[in-house]
C-alpha cells in the first residue's frame, strides 16, 4: 500500500496569525494515517514546526538553494529547512519555473539538495495551456520528470505532484480520464526507470484548484496517492474536508 499524503502549499500568504489555522487543522483532522503536510512561507518554517510539534501535521518548505551554503543572497539552503524540523520541500513548482526561470536541471540540484539535507522532496511537473492544447502533455512530463528527478530516488525521499500549470488558481481542473491518464503515464515512466518496488511506492499527488467538492472525485483516479493544495489549505474549514476526502478513498 502507498502512502496516502496531503499537502498543503500557502504560496506568499500568511503572517504569524496564520499558524492559528495548524491547530485548527489539528483539531479537525484528529488522528489519521494519512500524512498531512502544510508548506508556509520560509520566515514562518521555525513557528509552524513548533506549532505543529504535537500533532500529526509535518512542515515543508516551498524551495531551497541547489548549494549548502554561500553567497546566495536571499536564498535558503535544505540545511537550513531541515534546521527547522520541516521534513519536507517543494521543488520545482510552476511558479518557480516562471517567475525565477527555474529549469529541469536547477531542479535536479535542488531534489539532490534536499536528500542531502533529508529533506523529502515533492517535485512538481505539469505542462502549460499552450501545451496541453497542443497535444504534448505527456511529452513534456517525461522531459521534466527525466531531467529533474536524479537516480536515487526512493520510496520514502520523494513525492510527484502532478500540477497543470492552467489547473493552478483558475478553478479549472482536468477530467477525471485525463487525471487518470497522466497519473498512469508518471507512474509508468517511474516504473520504468527506477523497476517495479521504487516505481510503485512513491506517492503521486494532483494539484491545481483542488477544493473540498471536487477532491472526492479527482480521488478515485487509481494513482493519485493525495493532492497538493493552493489556496484550499489557507484554511483548515477548507483543507479538513479535502483531508477527510482522502482518507476515504
Ligand atoms: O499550485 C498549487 C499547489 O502547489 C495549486 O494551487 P490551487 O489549489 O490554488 O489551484
Amino acid at each position: 500500500m502507498r502512502r496516502k499524503l496531503a499537502a498543503g502549499n500557502w504560496k506568499m500568504n500568511g503572517t504569524g496569525a496564520a499558524l492559528e489555522e495548524l491547530d485548527e487543522l489539528s483539531r479537525m483532522i484528529g488522528t489519521t494515517a494519512l500524512q498531512v503536510v502544510i508548506c508556509p512561507p520560509a520566515p514562518l518554517l521555525y513557528r509552524a514546526c513548533e506549532a505543529a510539534q504535537d500533532s500529526i501535521i509535518a512542515i515543508g518548505g516551498q524551495d531551497c538553494h541547489s548549494a549548502a551554503a554561500g553567497a546566495h543572497t536571499g536564498d535558503i539552503s535544505a540545511a537550513m529547512i531541515a534546521d527547522t524540523g520541516a521534513q519536507y520541500v517543494i521543488l520545482g513548482h510552476s511558479e518557480r519555473r516562471a517567475d525565477h526561470h527555474e529549469s529541469d536541471a536547477d531542479i535536479h540540484a535542488k531534489v539532490k539538495a534536499a536528500w542531502a539535507a533529508e529533506l523529502t522532496a515533492i517535485l512538481c511537473i505539469g505542462e502549460t495551456a499552450e501545451q496541453q492544447q497542443s497535444g504534448t502533455t505527456l511529452e513534456i512530463l517525461a522531459t521534466q520528470l527525466a531531467g529533474s528527478l536524479p537516480d536515487a530516488v526512493s520510496a520514502t525521499n520523494t513525492v510527484i505532484a502532478y500540477e497543470p500549470v492552467w489547473a493552478i488558481g483558475t478553478g479549472k481542473v482536468p477530467s477525471l480520464e485525463q487525471i487518470a491518464e497522466t497519473h498512469d503515464f508518471i507512474r509508468d515512466t517511474l516504473i520504468t526507470r527506477f523497476g517495479e518496488t521504487t516505481g510503485n511506492a512513491v506517492p503521486l499527488l494532483y494539484g491545481g484548484s483542488v477544493k473540498p467538492d471536487n477532491a472526492e472525485t479527482i480521488f478515485r483516479a487509481e494513482n493519485v496517492d493525495g493532492a497538493l493544495v493552493g489556496g484550499a489549505s489557507l484554511k483548515a474549514s477548507d483543507f479538513a474536508p479535502i483531508i477527510a476526502a482522502l482518507d476515504r478513498a
